[in-house]
């Protein structure tokens, strides 16, 4: 069954209003995440991970993959796209601290995107659900940069730029090999197979109980 990214909204905050709160669906989202990557790739360790990561909780999920992967022994590098200060949610807040006390991730912040290794894999949790119009910087250059490095690419919820309610792209978006998606499919995202490549939805331990009354 798929769903519209306004019912996916619904039964996110039914889910986080009946306890299980948006932290731990952010938790399991990323661990998917990350399982999913590794079933495809084999072994990870000391490969080189750049992960992406917007302000809002798609680049949540992408702080929490950070963590799983250097659980693996991968050399990660996070890019935040901003600054720290303007990271939108408590979520995501709460993963990046961590983060910070890590010294096996290296945390990157900015636009400037030069990296001393050629990345094996890429992350993209730029933009999810909360996409709205042309892209702006710097998200913009980070969606080119990706495009244009030759390595294996991985989508958080949705390769940034593209719409998951219309399947219509902003000015750029990025290509990639693999997405993974959560708790039900958005209706936008299969029409695009060109730009998701393969496509997975996870459970992120949503109760049932959260989709009554909207589904
Ligand atoms: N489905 C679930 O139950 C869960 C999903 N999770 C992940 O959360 C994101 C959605 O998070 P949200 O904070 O609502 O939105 P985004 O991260 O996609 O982005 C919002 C952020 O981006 C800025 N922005 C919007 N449009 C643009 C643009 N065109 N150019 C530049 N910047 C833009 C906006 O200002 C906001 O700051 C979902 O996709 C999942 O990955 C959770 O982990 C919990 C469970
Ligand atoms: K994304």
């Amino acid at each position: 069954m798929e769903i519209t990214v306004d019912q996916m909204y619904q039964i996110e905050n039914k889910g986080h209003d009946m306890g299980f709160l948006k932290k731990f669906m952010m938790e399991n989202a990323g661990a998917a995440s990350v399982r999913r990557l590794v079933d495809k790739l084999g072994n990870i360790e000391s490969k080189n991970i750049v992960i992406f990561v917007g302000l809002g909780n798609n680049g949540g999920d992408g702080l929490v993959m950070a963590r799983h992967l250097a659980g693996y022994g991968a050399k990660v590098t996070v890019v935040l796209l901003g600054t720290f200060e303007k990271i939108k949610t408590e979520e995501s807040n709460w993963n990046w601290s961590i983060l910070e006390k890590m010294t096996s991730v290296k945390l990157m912040t900015g636009n400037s995107f030069n990296f001393h290794f050629t990345p094996d894999v890429i992350v993209d949790a730029i933009l999810g659900t909360g996409i709205s119009g042309e892209i702006k910087e710097p998200y913009a250059s980070a969606i080119n940069f990706i495009n244009q490095t030759d390595c294996f690419k991985f989508a958080v919820d949705v390769p940034s730029g593209l719409d998951p309610q219309t399947g219509e792209t902003a000015n750029i978006c990025t290509k990639c090999d693999m997405t993974v998606t959560f708790h039900k499919m958005k209706q936008g995202i299969p029409k695009r197979k060109d730009l998701t490549g393969e496509l997975f939805v996870e459970k992120i331990g949503i109760p049932p109980e959260a989709e009554e009354g909207i589904l």
